[in-house]
């Protein structure tokens, strides 16, 4: 193997903590609404709510202690708003429906009151006992969303990652919440951001002689040493089904010493072959730390260990309440297993306490309580993390977050192995979390897919950041960007030898796969036989042999003019400032609108289908047109589907303007993300030259729709 260009590791941290301090400013000021909470008009909570941010009518219905002795408050649609609302609103036994909303767990939020100004009047009316008009005048308290379902949403109080759990201050700030109407706002993510920080800033105080084997390797001070074949064989899968690539890439990062990179290109079973690794490796008597950047993809992982019968713990806040995860979560654990005793019987005393203080009626007994309150979750946390500890020091795999690695819960623990699931998509400073100590890492991703959402971008992209840089600041961040990940920086340091590509892929019709293979991936991929050839014809219940249910991939060309993009417009206002410079296409929206309804026409089920588009304008513009007339269609941005599948994807690529201008069209990336996400059927609607002018994988991509697709041209007078 040559030799690599080292690269110097406290350069490396130096330009990370500028990066990332850039990066938590741009994220801070995009949720900068919150801090102003109090006075947020109706309006705008409901566009907070459209662009993800917020969920609005809310009231809290429930109390309980978690983990950590935080109070969770269960909050439950408003039902004076919900009065009145059509069965869509409703989930199946009748109960209202919380509307759609981007607010996922793991976020974190901060509920306030909806009363126009209620901040400070309640600090003024109550005095004392109405907690501390510092924290009025920001908004209600701050919490983690645990749970997330269509009837009710769980938040986690406390600011998280500084260790207290709920504070008094907290306590005072929920029992204000009683009774009244709520909405809950995203706030910046903190703790993502001071763990990655404190990551770096560990780094930057090591020595040469604190560096480990693997960190020497990941920035270049020396060259991965040789996979060991001997020492591992022979293996015997436990799954038969696995295939050549896969038992390849297995047996590759079983060998391998420091680094293996497992590159799985869509749908090719990345996660199937990580568990059949994983469980390889237990038999082999290692532990092994599984992480990924978001809750879902490591509750994935879970999911599908449980019932291999694997001692694995869930460490952070579960995420999915499936029997099977819910087994092996960390909180719940802590709540039944034998250890757990020890814990059970504060957990009550808290509990009654808490439900105490509405029953005070003076301040001075309140304050009383919240102080016993303070002394027994100290307790709590004590006896907590005895138990934890051993929970975790008993299991052979633990799975976490990225930035789960770095809590209290995993603090004292050594792993022979760290695998990261998705490493592609997360930032390169969130790997080194549990990475810091790692001694033998794999990482599993597909850096041909999109990188990790960055606000800050780079520098260029924020002039205020480059005024206020000096000069060698400046210097250090030139090229540098977040995107970068560690995945794609190992790749073009040691070369494809640290990798193996799974190959056979199981998602899509041979003619969705063929383009981006070609394109993307030197021609390498292959359909399994169960795929290959599946139309919508075939789906499992009965549908009409139409033209589309008959064709895997469809094009409808709308150049020639007629279906021009617009920018969004400027009286949108604040929505406009959420949704950025974005583009939409009325007229190639009514084109996609057409195509739904044909194929739903032909009998294929509105959940089956998704629509994507890379514009936020545009998914506005679709929004309206189709989400009430067909509720179960999937509407989303090309980049909140990437890692989904749908049978059939129906993609609006906007751009259609004189100058030939594609944007964010010209991320081969997010087009491979767009084009890889169906099984049984493509349709492509933009306009093949303003598109075919912007690269020449552009080029190509409409080289191949105009020779492999079924080519359409609609009419414009037609859908007027
Ligand atoms: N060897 C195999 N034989 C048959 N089916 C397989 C095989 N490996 C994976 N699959 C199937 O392929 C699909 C994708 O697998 P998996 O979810 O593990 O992929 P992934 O690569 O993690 O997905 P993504 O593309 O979303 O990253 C699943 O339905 C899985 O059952």
């Amino acid at each position: 193997m040559a030799s690599p260009t080292p690269i110097s590791i406290p350069h490396f941290v130096e330009t990370q903590l500028q990066l990332l301090l850039l990066e938590h400013e741009a994220e801070v000021s995009s949720s900068s609404l919150a801090t102003t909470a109090a006075s947020v008009s109706p309006a705008t909570r409901r566009t907070l709510q459209a662009t993800g941010y917020a969920l609005t009518g809310l009231v809290l219905s429930q109390c309980r202690t978690g983990l950590g002795g935080r109070v969770v408050g269960e909050f439950a649609p408003d039902p004076a708003v919900s009065s009145g609302k059509s069965d869509n609103d409703r989930a199946s036994d009748g109960q209202p429906r919380l509307g759609s909303h981007g607010i996922r767990v793991g976020d974190v939020v901060r509920v306030n009151d909806v009363s126009a100004g209620n901040a400070k009047k309640i600090g003024k009316d109550k005095g004392k006992d109405g907690g501390s008009k510092e924290q009025k005048d920001k908004g209600g308290p701050e919490g983690v969303v645990t749970r997330v379902n269509d009837k009710a949403i769980w938040i986690a109080f406390g600011q998280q990652g500084r260790g207290g759990g709920t504070s008094k201050e907290d306590d005072e700030a929920i029992e204000e919440l009683w009774g009244k109407k709520l909405w809950a706002m995203k706030l910046a993510n903190d703790v993502t951001y001071r763990r990655m920080r404190q990551t770096m800033e560990k780094m930057a105080k090591m020595t040469e002689s604190d560096h480990s084997h693997f960190m020497r390797v990941a920035f270049g001070h020396t060259t991965p040493l040789q996979p060991d074949y001997e020492d591992i064989s022979p293996v015997e899968f436990s799954d038969p089904t696995l295939n050549d690539s896969q038992k390849d890439a297995i047996r590759f990062a079983l060998a391998s010493k420091d680094i293996a990179l497992i590159h799985g290109p869509p749908g090719t079973g990345k996660t199937h072959t990580i568990i059949e690794l994983i469980m390889q490796m237990v038999q082999r008597k290692k532990r092994i730390l599984v992480c990924g950047p978001s809750n879902i993809s490591v509750d994935n992982i879970v999911e599908r260990l449980a019932p291999k019968k694997v001692p694995v713990i869930r460490v952070g806040h579960p995420a999915r309440l499936l029997p099977s995860v819910l087994e092996h979560s960390l909180e719940v654990l802590t709540q039944t297993s034998d250890a757990a005793s020890i814990v059970k019987d504060v957990r009550k005393e808290i509990d009654d306490k808490q439900a105490s203080i509405r029953k005070t009626r003076t301040g001075r007994e309140r304050r009383a309580i919240y102080d016993d309150l303070k002394q027994l979750r100290k307790e709590f946390r004590e006896r907590e993390s005895k138990c934890v500890d051993n929970l975790v020091r008993e299991s052979s795999v633990a799975v976490a977050t990225l930035h789960g690695a770095g809590g209290h819960q995993l603090k004292n623990q050594k792993f022979d192995v760290v695998i990261i699931d998705e490493a592609s998509q997360a930032l390169e400073a969130q790997c080194w979390i549990p990475l810091i100590s790692a001694d033998k890492v794999v990482l599993a991703g597909d850096h041909l897919q999109l990188p990790p959402t960055v606000k800050s971008t780079n520098l260029k992209s924020k002039p205020g950041a480059e005024k206020k840089d000096d000069g060698p600041k400046k210097e250090i961040l030139k090229g540098v960007s977040l995107e970068r990940t560690l995945f794609d920086r190992l790749l073009s340091l040691h070369g494809s030898e640290i990798k193996r590509m799974l190959t056979t892929q199981y998602r899509m019709h041979e003619k969705i796969m063929r383009f981006p293979s070609d394109e993307l991936y030197e021609s390498k991929l292959m359909a399994g036989d169960a795929v290959k050839s599946r139309l919508l014809a075939d789906l499992p219940y009965e549908t009409q042999g139409t033209d589309d249910t008959q064709e895997p991939l469809v094009f409808w060309d709308t150049q020639g003019g007629d279906f021009p993009e617009k920018a969004e417009e400027k009286e949108l206002g604040q929505k406009e400032a959420l949704l950025g410079e974005s583009k939409s296409n009325e007229m190639e929206a009514m084109v996609v609108a057409r195509h739904v309804d044909t194929l739903v026409e032909a009998g294929i089920k509105p959940e089956d289908i998704a629509v994507i588009t890379p514009y936020n304008g545009q998914l506005s513009v679709l929004s309206q047109m189709l989400r009430e007339k067909h509720p179960g269609l999937e509407l989303g941005s090309v980049d909140g589907f990437q890692g989904r599948e749908k049978e059939a994807v129906v993609v609006s690529l906007v751009r259609s303007n004189a100058e030939h201008e594609v944007g964010f069209l010209g991320e081969k990336r997010r087009l491979n993300v767009a084009m890889t996400r169906p099984k049984r059927h493509l349709c492509i609607c933009g306009d093949s030259d303003t598109i075919s002018r912007g690269s020449s994988f552009l080029k190509h991509w409409m080289d191949y729709l105009e020779e492999n697709a079924d080519l359409r041209y609609p009419d414009a007078g037609d859908l007027l």
